[in-house]
């Protein structure tokens, strides 16, 4: 298990290896540290044990040495031994020959405990066998291990099934902690992320249930709250603008770039659905004098009130420009065709016959003259349609002037 996190390891992945390697740790160090304290224990305790077993064997084989009746010393090791952690016995008598042994058979199925037991340092034990105080023989006897060997296994079965709880709590917290704090951070990741890409301003950070990350969201929110003000205002201001650009400053209508503009789209609308359009141009007739006799602001007067007029004889679908100087013009869409567009070219000449009365109390009759063109008979683009629309105005203006001077006469 390597320390250093992998370049692209996830928090998850460090956080439930660090609890893995935690718990792993702790286990086995505690497993093994309990493990040596109880051997030690143990030991002790095997070794008083034998003694024991070893003074109780003394005493019962003494007649049976004394006598030299080794089928009864037998016997008695059998009776007594048998089922004991004990893998051999020797019975002396005082010439120090071997007078009788016993071995296990258990432990001749395999010397694994025994070499445990020596392993740990588990001795021989003897007792001396005596009668009325004078020594006659002695009891030798090997612990079979069998002792260590229980212990070891239970120690072990238990210090796996430690290890196996404590890795299992350990991603159990592992995963608490992701919850708590990968979690918080992912959030905190994919609304930075939309705010980034689809400038979805109005996404917040959820309320962490750790206190750091709490603050780092809550940061963060008033960022993104204070970000999303300044977004609106910025787009407010740039529609103000739009707008303003857009309009004429004197009448408020469209002005001539936002008119050509609508008539592009429009054209490309009328191509594709196979609907006409049309293009009405508009000059005010002997505007100079206006300004010449009653004043620029007159002028403006009259300009505003045209503006007014024209804007109130079209539907709200179609648009009203302010072309520039005395100019204007109108964009009628869809039209059914060039009656359509000549009866209301004849409504507006009807709105003009009523004079526009100033602030001052003069009256002022506004006159203009109109021309049209219809998309698709006089002309395919904008520019084809402006020019034969203007052409129409201006032959109509001809004809009203020479009109107006024949009346003169
Ligand atoms: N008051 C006012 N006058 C303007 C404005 N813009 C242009 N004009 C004036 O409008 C007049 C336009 O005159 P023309 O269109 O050339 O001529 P006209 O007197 O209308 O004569 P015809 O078009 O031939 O009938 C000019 O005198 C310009 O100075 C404006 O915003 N306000």
């Amino acid at each position: 298990m390597s320390f250093v996190p992998h370049r692209n390891a996830s928090l998850h992945d460090v956080i439930r290896r660090a609890h893995l390697r935690m718990a792993a740790w702790a286990i086995s160090l505690a497993g093994v540290l309990l493990l040596l304290v109880g051997v030690v224990v143990l030991r002790l305790y095997l070794l008083n044990n034998l003694q024991l077993m070893a003074r109780s064997l003394a005493y019962t084989v003494e007649a049976a040495l004394v006598f030299e009746d080794r089928d009864e010393a037998g016997k008695l090791l059998e009776q007594l031994l048998r089922g004991e952690d004990v893998a051999r016995a020797q019975v002396f008598d005082a010439r120090n020959q071997v007078f009788v042994q016993w071995s296990s058979r258990k432990s001749a199925r395999g010397g694994v405990g025994e070499m445990l037991a020596a392993g740990i340092g588990l001795r021989p034990e003897e007792a001396e066998v005596s009668q009325d105080g004078k020594p006659v023989g002695r009891v030798v006897l090997y612990s079979d291990g069998a002792g260590v060997v229980r212990f070891l296994c239970a120690g072990l079965a238990v210090l796996v099934f430690c290890l196996g709880i404590s890795g299992y709590l350990g991603l159990r917290q592992s995963r608490r902690m992701l919850r708590d704090i990968a979690e918080p951070l992912e959030q905190l990741a994919r609304v930075a992320r939309a705010v980034r890409r689809d400038r979805s301003m109005e996404q917040r950070v959820p309320a962490a249930r750790i206190a750091e990350l709490r603050e780092l969201g809550d940061d963060f929110n008033a960022l993104l709250s204070e970000l999303q003000m300044r977004h609106e205002k910025l787009r407010q201001q740039n529609s103000v603008l739009e707008l303003k650009a857009s309009r004429d400053g004197l009448t408020g209508l469209a002005n001539r770039s936002h008119f050509e503009k609508r008539l592009r789209q429009a054209l490309g609308d009328a191509a594709e659905t196979g609907r006409k359009l049309a293009v009405l141009f508009l000059d005010n007739d002997r505007f100079k004098q206006v300004n010449d006799v009653h004043g620029h602001a007159a002028g403006d007067a009259l300009l505003r009130a045209v503006g007014e007029r024209l804007h109130a004889m079209v539907r709200e679908a179609d648009l009203v420009a302010r072309l520039g100087g005395d100019e204007f013009a109108i964009l009628l869409y869809p039209v059914g065709g060039v009656a359509d567009a000549q009866f209301v070219a004849d409504k507006i000449q009807d709105a003009m016959r009523e004079p526009v009365l100033m602030g001052s109390g003069v009256q002022l009759q506004p006159s203009v003259s109109v021309g049209l063109a219809v998309y698709p008979q006089h002309g395919q683009d904008l520019e084809a349609l402006m020019n034969h629309a203007d052409q129409a105005m201006y032959q109509a203006k001809l004809a009203r002037h020479s009109a107006n001077d024949r009346d003169k006469e």
